[in-house]
């Protein structure tokens, strides 16, 4: 049997029964993930779904504190062994969804499970007081591809945009993993804005001025937000934007809502500013 092909029917057989876990397999690959990231000696970086530590070995080599998060004990045995001597790397044997994320800046290089993408991802940016500097994810490319669309009419994405940089990175075909995915799949790095479109005291009204504006995204902008600006704020908002009063709410750019929004606080009575139900 060919070299490869032997590594992967040995990854292949190893792997346990759950689905999701396919695992990076070329350390080349590995390295150059970590290198698009960016880590430095001073940073604490999380990996989310270590496996057998395929990320996090090299990651221990870079970074100055990692904290590898598996909920596989037969992997978390495996990485114990692995990363035995590296004192500044903790293995924390838990569902991601239930771990305390750090309190102190921190980034993210992790190969993730798909079937929880938008949980995680939720994790690390719903709230933008979380202190997440940066990620780069490993992902499937559908994903990838809707989390950075643009426009987008999700309204959670958009929230997490007004925050965060999010961008699709290079394809990665199923053979860089063992046993290979059904679908392709994709890097995305999230890096924190310099400067937030919004304050983050006003991510909740974000949330709740979006979700109201793109119940339909085919509505034009003055009908959808009919019930919180009032026509003549709707005009004067129109201006401000740039765009014809037809124009279809979910066409609007991300910087489009960033001025809605700080639109609705500089003229809308309080009273009209909608709340999430
Ligand atoms: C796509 S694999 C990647 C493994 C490793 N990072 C690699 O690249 O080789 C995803 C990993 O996440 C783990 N995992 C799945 N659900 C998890 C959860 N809820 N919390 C923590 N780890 C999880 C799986 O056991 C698997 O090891």
């Amino acid at each position: 049997m060919h070299t490869r092909n032997k590594r992967l029917w040995r990854n292949h057989k190893e792997g346990s029964n759950f689905p999701g876990q396919h695992l990076i397999y070329s350390k080349r690959l590995a390295q150059s993930l970590i290198e698009m990231a960016g880590i430095g000696s001073n940073d604490l970086v999380l990996d989310i779904g270590a496996g057998k530590g395929a990320l996090t070995l090299p990651l221990a080599q870079k970074a100055g504190r990692v904290l590898a998060i598996e909920n596989d004990p037969q992997f978390v045995q495996k990485l114990r062994v692995k990363l035995d001597k590296w004192s500044h790397v903790t293995i924390i044997e838990r569902d991601i969804l239930q771990v305390n994320l750090p309190r102190k800046p921190f980034c993210v290089v992790a190969s993730i499970p798909y079937s929880i993408t938008t949980p995680i991802l939720g994790k690390l940016m719903d709230q933008p007081a979380t202190p997440l500097k940066k990620a780069l994810l490993v992902i499937e490319k559908g994903a990838a591809k809707r989390f950075t669309a643009n426009p987008t009419t999700n309204p959670r994405i958009l929230k997490w945009r007004m925050f965060f940089d999010l961008k699709m990175g290079r394809t990665l075909s199923p053979d860089h993993f063992s046993p290979p995915p059904r679908v392709d799949s994709a890097v995305l790095f999230i890096n924190r804005k310099e400067k937030p479109f919004i304050p983050v005291r006003g991510h909740a009204l974000f949330s709740a001025l979006a979700s109201h504006g793109l119940k339909i995204p085919e509505w034009p902008v003055y009908e959808a937000l009919r019930g919180v600006f009032t026509p003549p704020q709707i005009s004067h908002l129109l201006k401000e934007l740039g765009i014809e009063r037809d124009f279809p709410i979910g066409w609007l750019s991300i910087d489009q809502w960033a001025t809605i929004f700080h639109s609705m606080i500089r003229h809308v009575k309080p009273y009209r500013w909608p709340t999430r139900k």
